[in-house]
């Protein structure tokens, strides 16, 4: 990923507003956490992180799970072919068996829910028990994949593009605690 000079990345955020305040996104975890807690209760499930954007995530709620559980990750991207077909380009499988186990996916945005999908019907082909994914926010539009639903979601977000939480703006601004997006009047 290209380098992004320092100056051009305090001009995106000279530009950017906050949708979300980090404060409000830590209740999110929080409530996720609480319903996380209450359907895994004694399951001892595998945790998948979906990298990179499931690792902030996935790192604000794992040190409030209560129950047991192993953490793995996957690493996965979208891409569009010269098709226009969106496709799933894997750079790291699971490299551990899921068969006969509860798995949790975390990741950050559900967004046309193409990652998501893609990543469930893959790994259920090894018969794991369970698989549900888990998600900080799912962007409100009606572009989504058919025939699939995430779990649990934090919070609905706009349609926009939005960084943060996880959330790249050309691979920076991962790292900001609350969720932003560009003024309406600077794009
Ligand atoms: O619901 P979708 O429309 O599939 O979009 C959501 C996915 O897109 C982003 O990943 P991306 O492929 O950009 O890679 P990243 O995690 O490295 O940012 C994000 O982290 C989700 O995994
Ligand atoms: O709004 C978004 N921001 C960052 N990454 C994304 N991947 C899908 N949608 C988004």
């Amino acid at each position: 990923m290209t380098q992004i000079s320092n100056q051009e990345i305090e001009k995106t955020l000279r530009n950017s507003e906050c949708l979300i305040s980090s404060i409000e996104v830590a209740a999110a975890y929080e409530r996720l956490a609480a319903q996380l807690n209450l359907s895994y209760a004694g399951l001892n499930p595998i945790v998948m992180v979906v990298m990179n954007g499931g690792l902030i995530p996935a790192g604000q709620l794992l040190t409030q799970l209560t129950f047991y559980h192993r953490m793995h990750y996957i690493h996965a991207s979208r891409y569009r072919d010269n098709q226009g077909t969106n496709e799933l380009n894997w750079k790291f499988k699971p490299d551990v068996s899921i068969e006969g186990e509860h798995v949790l996916l975390i990741d950050d945005i559900f967004d046309e829910g193409i990652t998501l999908k893609a990543v469930v019907e893959e790994l259920s082909k090894e018969k794991p028990l369970s698989i549900n994914s888990c998600v900080l926010l799912n962007k409100i539009h009606d572009r989504k994949v058919p025939d699939f639903n995430v779990d649990f979601v934090g919070i609905e977000v706009d349609d926009r593009y939005v960084y943060g939480c996880g959330m790249d703006f050309h691979g920076y601004l991962r790292h900001l605690p609350g969720i932003y997006a560009i003024k309406e009047d600077k794009l």
